[in-house]
């Protein structure tokens, strides 16, 4: 995917404004996808090597920075390469688990993630799931990925239905995403997570949420939302060929982790 160089006039305001006062703004980012390549392998992804260093530097020129993502907020910190990035807060699992300054805190799962767990191995089995599907255990949170099977997309899509019910059964939700099905506990997601944090840091002067996949599109609601309220707000697309329902409610579109991280760079001022 080619970095697009339209940007709507909203996104433009709020470009405006975060350069004019980025001590006032919040930046917020998914990590799979956004700050980190998307791999076959969810133990191999890594962010891109340029991410750190871009928060890093950004981190004291404005008022916040926060990672908002479906893992485990350690797994993000230990991915990204975060630890030790002063200002920035890792709200994980969708914003049930929060990282700070080395701090952890994570809430007791409930109990039909373990309920799901025992199930999930036969109830793959006996839909025909193929060999290839994969189960990532989040502690919080089953995920099935389809990405190593040979038609991906129709093997997540006959899952569908079958992991519906197995979540409502067990009192859990089914998160879709980039050839993954999570099974994960109700009550929070990526929206209701930013809402809440920006409610404790305060009203921005601009706000930024950058995402690639649709577990983000409630944080780019929560955008709007606060764009309603007369925040200056920017939605970023980091695009793929896998999902394109996010490029079309995005005000600007850039190539993928890559483009973020390019994105990230031009708030920096120039190396002396
Ligand atoms: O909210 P995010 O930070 O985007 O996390 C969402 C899920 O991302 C991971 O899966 C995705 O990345 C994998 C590694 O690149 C890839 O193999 C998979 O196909 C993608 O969907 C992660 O494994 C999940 O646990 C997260 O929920």
């Amino acid at each position: 995917m080619q970095p697009s160089s339209r940007i709507t006039p909203e996104g433009e305001d709020a470009l405006a404004a975060l350069r004019s006062h980025p001590g006032g703004a919040v930046l917020g980012f998914d990590f799979d996808g956004t700050l980190a390549p998307i791999v076959d392998d969810p133990a191999a992804a890594r962010a891109h090597p340029g991410a750190a260093a871009a928060l890093a530097a950004l981190a004291p020129r404005v008022r916040a920075l926060v990672v908002v993502t479906g893992r485990p907020a350690k797994v993000a910190v230990e991915y990204g390469g975060f630890e030790g990035i002063d200002g920035l807060v890792v709200l994980g699992q969708y914003g049930a688990e929060r990282w700070e300054s080395g701090t952890l805190s994570a809430p007791e799962p409930p109990p039909g993630v373990a309920e799901v767990r025992a199930k999930l191995p036969r109830v793959l089995e006996a839909s025909g799931a193929p060999p290839e599907t994969y189960v990532e255990d989040k502690g919080r949170a089953l995920v099935v990925h389809t990405r190593r099977c040979a038609e991906p997309q129709v093997a997540l899509d006959r899952l569908r239905s079958v992991m519906d019910a197995l979540a409502e059964r067990h009192g859990l939700v089914v998160e879709p995403g980039r050839f993954v099905l999570e099974l994960r506990p109700p009550g929070m997601d990526k929206g209701v997570a930013l809402r809440a944090f920006l409610d404790e840091t305060g009203r921005p002067s601009a706000l930024v949420f950058a995402g690639d996949d649709l577990g983000d599109l409630a944080a780019f609601d929560a955008v709007d939302a606060l764009r309603e309220d007369g925040v200056p707000g920017l939605k970023l697309c980091s695009g793929s060929a896998e999902v394109t329902e996010v490029a079309e409610h995005a005000d600007l579109v850039v190539d993928g982790p890559d483009g973020v991280v390019a994105f990230l760079e031009t708030l920096l001022p120039p190396a002396s």
